[in-house]
């Protein structure tokens, strides 16, 4: 009798850091998979996985990897932190190597094990109003608009605002505004923090294409910068975020972020859900 193949389905890991959720493809030595269109379905959080991003993995030529970055909207991503640590901590796990370089859109970043944690090192904030993105050229440290914020790019474009009680603050009303506002051509990531010592931050986070989220990476990093250049706070800093705490240290070299990541399970996308994209 001719057996036939069972009809093989994808891979996938989950895992979060900090609650900041993500679904993990590893398309080494294979074309990538992820379009908007399966970035979209398997982030339902009813009808497929659900995830704050989709990061996949992919061989590289100049790193250890490289790895890209999806919205559950379907939309790019060009930086995701707590991503980026979940991902340095399965590839040290599989090399046994305390180091791992990771190409990003936003160029290779390195992160190293720090006892049970892992750290990354983000890279250089970026302070040009073009760079961000911005629409127009405007003082970067005071955009003009309610509630002067701070832009800063992370390799994805951030607005960092201070405010006195971050829990009070409408998160999901005034961060979805922001994303929107003109001045941020490529949407924005929205920061609210609250300086409550020279070296703490409490922050909320709205995300682009994702919404309210437990942790934002790229974001702990963008409100560091901001709130060290306000003079507000030192460049080290502890950061409690919805989902647990984050150590910030803004270096010579980088921003680096560091914090703990979980795996969650590994499982696998039918050949049926597949179908039905
Ligand atoms: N959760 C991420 C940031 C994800 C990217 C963001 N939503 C964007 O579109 O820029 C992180 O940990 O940095």
């Amino acid at each position: 009798m001719q057996q036939t193949a069972a009809p093989s389905g994808l891979p996938f890991l989950k895992m979060h850091g900090l609650g900041n959720d993500f679904v993990i493809l590893d398309s080494r030595g294979r074309p990538a998979v992820t379009t908007p269109e399966l970035a979209r379905a398997v982030g339902d959080r009813n009808r497929g996985v659900g995830f704050d991003q989709l990061a996949e993995i992919r061989s590289s030529d100049v790193a250890d990897i490289d790895l890209d970055f999806w919205n559950n909207d379907g939309s790019r991503a060009g930086a995701c932190g707590n991503a980026t640590r979940c991902v340095a901590r399965l590839i040290m796990d599989e090399t046994g190597q305390d180091r791992v370089t990771i190409r990003t859109e936003r160029g290779t970043l390195v992160a190293v094990r720090a006892s049970d944690e892992v750290s990354v090192n983000m890279g250089h904030p970026v302070r040009d109003w073009d760079q961000v993105p911005l629409a127009q050229d405007v003082d970067v440290d005071h955009l003009p608009m309610e509630g002067d914020p701070v832009a800063v790019g992370m390799g994805n474009p951030h607005a960092v605002f201070f405010v006195a009680d971050s829990g009070a603050v409408d998160v999901a009303g005034w961060g979805a505004q922001v994303e929107h506002d003109p001045l941020f051509p490529a949407r924005t990531n929205v920061e609210f923090a609250e300086v409550r010592a020279r070296d703490e931050i409490r922050m909320r986070v709205w995300e682009r294409g994702t919404g309210i989220t437990l942790a934002c990476g790229s974001g702990a990093c963008a409100t560091v910068v901001a709130a060290a250049t306000r003079g507000l706070t030192d460049r080290k800093v502890r950061m409690e975020v919805d989902g647990g705490w984050l150590t910030l240290d803004w270096r010579e070299d980088g921003v680096w972020m560091t914090g703990p990541t979980a795996l969650v399970y590994r499982a696998e996308l039918t050949p049926e859900f597949l179908d039905a994209l």
